[in-house]
């Protein structure tokens, strides 16, 4: 990642609808090279940000560059230097594959030679290959999310814009298409992402955490891993849910989350343990271990939000 100017740069930027105010005075820089992630519960304020760095979405004040363009003054320059991909991006279900990405190549006047190669290429990272004549109408949920990105990136723009791309596209696909990010970013492209899911979260670069269309914190994941305050001790029980009762509101404990083994209880000193086990000891609650673990991103959510549910 260079450190060196930013290719994308929001300053001071706002939108209200009527009395709410969806994005506050939000700043952030992206340098070429970077998976910058927008990450918060519903409506933090994600999509409206996007929109408004895509140039579709006029904010109420502040400024945004993306790749040397003023995005306010000059929207429409600015859409031919962003690749953005929206929640539901427009693949037109009566044309296939190959023809959907036909249109969005003459829509960027991609020359023809460029492309091929490059539809190829992105169509074989996300094993698209064999569905080429298929109509996009008759693609999986998934499927369709891959096309939404190849279409988005048939032109190579230097900053690539994308907003949940990976809602309901299954886990191995999901791989496949962080590895297409990661080769973008590899060719220094800036890609800036809203993500639902705390384990996208993890593979971004920095991370800015919105709440209420504030910025929270920003920071890369470990660097807000290390802001988190106290301890995190994992609990194993097949009893989840009664070991949680059981804690809540124990000395020390600021939060109990429900994993898949059994919790992550955020305490003030990892060595509240003793008191944990005792306390699920006298409930009856049976417990095969209590380890000191690192946070994950979403005992981070959690903890730093305040908000027990979390963002995803
Ligand atoms: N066009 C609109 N008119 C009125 N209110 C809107 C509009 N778009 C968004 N909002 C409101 O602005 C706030 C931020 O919405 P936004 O969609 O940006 O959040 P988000 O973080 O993307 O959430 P989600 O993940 O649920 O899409 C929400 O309270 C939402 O209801």
């Amino acid at each position: 990642m260079s450190t060196g100017a930013p290719i994308v740069e929001a300053r001071e930027v706002s939108k209200r609808f009527g009395a709410l105010v969806a994005v506050d005075r939000l700043s952030f820089a992206v340098q070429p090279g970077e998976i910058f992630g927008l990450v918060g519960p519903d409506g933090a304020g994600k999509t409206t940000t996007m929109r408004m760095l895509a140039g579709v979405m006029r904010p109420d004040g502040g400024r945004i560059v993306a790749d040397g363009v003023d995005v306010l003054a000059d929207p429409e320059r600015a859409k031919r230097h962003i690749s953005y991909m929206p929640q539901r991006f427009g693949l037109y279900e009566d044309l296939t594959v190959d023809e959907n990405i036909r249109f969005y190549a003459d829509l960027f006047d991609v020359p023809r030679n460029l492309r091929e190669t490059r539809a190829a290429a992105m169509l074989a990272a996300s094993d698209m290959l064999p569905f080429r004549k298929r109509l996009a109408g008759q693609l999986s949920g998934g499927m369709k999310q891959k096309l939404g990105l190849t279409c988005a990136l048939v032109h190579t723009p230097k900053v690539v814009l994308l907003d949940e791309p990976t809602t309901g596209v299954d886990p191995l696909s999901r791989r496949e298409f962080w590895q297409i990010l990661y080769g973008l970013r590899a060719e220094g492209v800036a890609l800036v992402i809203s993500t639902a899911y705390l384990d996208e979260a993890e593979r971004c670069d920095r991370l800015a955490l919105l709440h209420g269309g504030r910025m929270v914190h920003c920071d890369t994941p470990a660097g807000l891993k290390a802001r988190m305050p106290g301890a995190m001790l994992e609990v194993v029980s097949p009893e989840p849910r009664r070991a949680r009762d059981a804690l809540a509101g124990q000395p020390g404990v600021r939060g109990v989350l429900l994993i898949g083994i059994g919790l992550h209880v955020h305490v003030d000193d990892p060595a509240r343990r003793a008191g944990l086990a005792a306390a699920l000891a006298a409930a009856g609650v049976p417990v095969s271990e209590i380890a000191e673990v690192a946070p994950s991103i979403e005992d981070l959510f959690v903890a730093l939000l305040g908000d027990a549910e979390g963002p995803a």
